[in-house]
């Protein structure tokens, strides 16, 4: 170019570069020929190498040419000087706008790349060597590190959770060597804020013209691991389960089962698997069990219960299954479980505990429960069917006193021994339980009629009276009865029973070792009995109780030589009323210890009293069985003596044969230490017990008094009277006939050579005396 910057020379390399031919080129100047994008600059450029004649070194330019072709320039200024002035300025221009564009695309891929680097959503790691040199802000989440520095400079190791004991970096996670390609792994790493989480580790090595570069990818793949740890525990539960556990399609064919399954049943896996699950209950039909099954799994994904299922060898077992549908993501079902357990212990111990809970320990017999459960069956069956039912309440007599004299074992194995008998006395259909105690209760369902009830009632009072053998003792007992009917007696199970009891207490009063129906009365006496029950406590409270006394006469003298106090109870709206009416009551009430009591301290007073007025009369008093089963009698004897100051010659205690016979051996040293007091001992009711007569004569009894029965039917008995006066006589003991009413029966007496009597008669004789006002009162 000349100094105007018209063109001198264009080489071929020009004008196929900028695709302008020489010729057009020459003697025009450069700018109208190339567009230059920074003309300012490139003139600039010019002039300055003009100007100071000096190479202007290459710089790249940006050049429109004429045909519309963009093209980049590297373009060298060499100013050519003559005589010391620049005269021309060669310009050299290389083509570069291929590498000016690769370079370009290099550095958008630049950009690119680090957009995603600060952007991705995968925490990325730069590491040389081990050491972290640069991290993406996902990283420094994943991290929980507020600050680069955190990271930057520390090993990926530095963030491991698996520390040895020692407290020293065991090797931390895989590293790789330079070159090595890439590298995957999971680690499970600690944030900075201490916490662990594992994380999928992609470490690819980068090399660099200064070396190598580890890129590393870390993915928190916690979710993933808990999945697999899920994963992993179920399959383990499968397994371990101590429960069978079968797995089957939706075609219900088996397509796993557990260890547990092979146990129980005795069935491998290659042997079950494809088969169908098969279903069944004991006592139903098996396909009906199966769709009942399925209906209600179709319905609620779900069913359980118990089920019969078979061991390889045949044998059937209980079992609990519960089957669940397993649906898909789609909630369409795409499997079934069944849970299978064993039950058969379980069972055995639900049957063993509700047996328990259903029968009397000692005699294994039904109890009250169950008794209360087949009771309200046969109600209800008796009410359809319009049949009758009978229940029969069965209580011992006196079983008491089996305990109190040979010991509660022999009770037990009493009790036991009836339940026995009574189960042969019914029919299989029929129910015999123990209520408790000595309390039976049979149900008769469905009978003809009230007279097979009192067939049954008889032979179970049959069975009853059959001696009973236990052990070295002979055992003679009895029962009472009480027989309630449905409809005729009751409709509800309550009032049957209370009705059965109603009766037996009747059979009970009057006089045991029987049965009774009930009847509608029998309500209204026990009332009776129950106020009777309570005016007694309050009599004793009140000093309701008086005494009468009635003479005992010398026959020899006609002297009143005692008397025998008698009980009274002047009943606030009743009146005076005599011991019959109320002592069954007062024993029935346990009442009869207080009572007898009260009578022995009120009859010592009055027998003082008397004497103190002058008459020495020796005071009788009866003795009851419950007074004398007391240990404290004798202290209680003594002390109505003492507190009375009444001389123990002048009191008389009256027994009967049967009271003393069933202290058995205490008897005879109670006696005899009563004896040893200085009271007088009476046999009373003489000759209507058992007369163990070869007894009499050991025991310290001063007299006899023959019962007013055999006085009262004289004619028929003289001969009994004589004899039981010539034994007292024999025994050295005083005999004294009661309920003498004529001169005849006196006159018999008297020459029988009996003592005393005493009864109507007696009185009637000390009534005019002043005894005999002394004994009005
Ligand atoms: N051996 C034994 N005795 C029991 C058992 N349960 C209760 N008893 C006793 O049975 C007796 C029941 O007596 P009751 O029925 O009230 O009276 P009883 O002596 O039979 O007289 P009555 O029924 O009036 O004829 C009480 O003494 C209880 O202590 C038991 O399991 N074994």
């Amino acid at each position: 170019m000349d100094e105007a910057g018209c063109v001198l020379f264009w080489n071929s390399a020009c004008a196929e570069l900028y695709g302008i031919a020489s010729a057009d080129a020459l003697g025009r100047p450069l700018a109208s020929l190339l567009a230059f994008e920074q003309a300012d600059e490139h003139a600039a450029a010019l002039a300055e190498a003009w100007r100071s004649g000096r190479a202007k070194p290459a710089r790249d330019w940006q050049v429109n040419t004429a045909s519309g072709r963009r093209l980049w320039v590297n373009s060298t200024l060499f100013p050519v000087a003559q005589d010391g002035a620049v005269r021309q300025m060669f310009c050299v221009d290389a083509d570069i706008t291929a590498r000016r564009i690769e370079d370009e695309a290099l550095r958008a891929a630049g950009a690119n790349f680090r957009q995603l680097y600060l952007s991705s959503a995968d925490a990325i790691l730069m590491l040389q060597g081990e050491r972290v040199t640069d991290l993406n802000p996902a990283a420094l989440a994943l991290f929980k590190c507020p600050q680069r520095d955190g990271m930057v400079g520390h090993r990926l190791r530095d963030f491991s959770t698996q520390q040895p004991p020692d407290g020293e970096q065991q090797a931390g996670p895989p590293g790789m060597d330079e070159g090595g390609g890439s590298l995957r792994y999971d680690w499970r790493f600690l944030n900075c804020a201490g916490e662990a989480f594992w994380a999928e580790v992609l470490m690819t090595s980068i090399s660099l013209d200064h070396g190598y570069l580890f890129y590393v990818v870390v993915r928190d793949i916690s979710a993933r691991k808990q999945a697999e740890r899920t994963l992993h525990l179920a399959a383990q539960v499968f397994e371990n389960c101590r429960d069978a556990i079968v797995l089957t399609d939706r075609e219900r064919r088996i397509i796993a089962l557990n260890r547990s399954f092979t146990q129980i049943t005795g069935y491998e896996a290659e042997a079950m698997l494809g088969q169908p699950l098969q279903l069944r209950r004991s006592g139903e039909d098996e396909h009906d069990f199966q769709r009942l099954v399925w209906q209600e799994m179709d319905a609620n994904g779900h069913w359980q219960g118990e089920v019969s299922a078979r061991r390889r060898g045949g044998e059937l077992f209980p079992g609990w299954l519960s089957l669940t549908a397993i649906r898909d993501n789609a909630d369409r079902v795409s499997s079934y479980m069944g849970m299978l357990s064993d039950i058969t212990d379980r069972k055995r111990d639900a049957d063993h505990t509700r047996h328990l809970a259903e029968h009397d320990f000692l005699t294994d017999l039904p109890n009250r429960v169950l008794l209360l459960d087949r009771l309200s069956l046969a109600l209800a069956s008796a009410r359809r069917s319009h049949t009758m039912l009978a229940i029969l309440f069965i209580d011992l007599d006196r079983f008491k006193e089996v305990n109190d004299t040979l010991g509660h074992q022999v009770g037990d194995q009493l009790l036991k021994e009836v339940a026995a008998r009574l189960v042969k006395c019914v029919r299989g259909a029929d129910t015999v339980s123990r209520q408790g105690g000595d309390e039976f209760l049979i149900i008769l369902a469905d009978i003809g009629g009230a007279d097979q009830a009192a067939h049954v009632a008889a032979s179970v009072l049959g069975a009853i009276a059959q001696p009973f053998q236990l052990g070295p003792h002979a055992l003679h007992v009895s029962g009472s009865v009480g027989i309630s009917l449905y409809p005729e007696d009751g409709d509800g199970i309550e009032q049957l029973i209370n009705n059965a009891d109603v009766a037996m207490y009747h059979a009970k009063e009057s006089g045991r070792n029987g049965f009774k129906f009930f009847n509608a009365d029998m309500h209204a006496r026990i009332a009776e009995r129950e106020q009777l029950e309570s005016g007694l406590r309050l009599a004793l409270r009140e000093q309701q109780f008086e005494l009468a006394f009635h003479a005992e006469v010398d026959i020899a003298s006609g002297a009143a030589v005692g008397v025998e106090a008698l009980l009274r109870w002047r009943h606030p709206e009743l009146g005076l009323l005599r011991p019959e009416r109320f002592m069954a009551a007062a024993e029935e009430a346990g009442l009869m210890v207080p009572i007898g009591n009260w009578v022995l301290q009120q009859a010592c007073r009055t027998a003082r009293r008397w004497r103190d007025a002058g008459h020495s009369l020796v005071v009788a008093v009866n003795l009851s069985a419950a007074q004398f089963a007391q240990k404290d009698l004798l202290a209680v004897v003594r002390a109505a003596l003492e507190a009375s100051g009444l001389d123990p010659a002048s009191l008389e205690l009256e027994l009967t044969e049967a009271i003393i016979m069933k202290g058995g051996n205490a008897a005879r040293s109670t006696l005899d230490a009563l004896h040893g007091l200085g009271v007088r001992l009476t046999i009373d009711d003489f000759g209507t017990g058992y007369s163990r007569l070869g007894y009499l004569k050991d025991y310290p009894v001063d007299k006899l008094k023959i019962d007013q029965s055999f006085v009262a039917t004289l004619d028929g008995n003289t001969a009994v009277i004589g004899a039981m006066i010539a034994m007292a006589r024999s025994l050295d003991m005083l005999a004294i006939a009661e309920g003498v009413e004529t001169q005849e029966q006196l006159d018999f007496l008297r020459s029988a050579g009996c003592d005393q009597y005493q009864g109507y008669l007696a009185d009637a004789q000390v009534q005019a005396s002043a005894l005999g006002q002394l004994l009005a009162g």
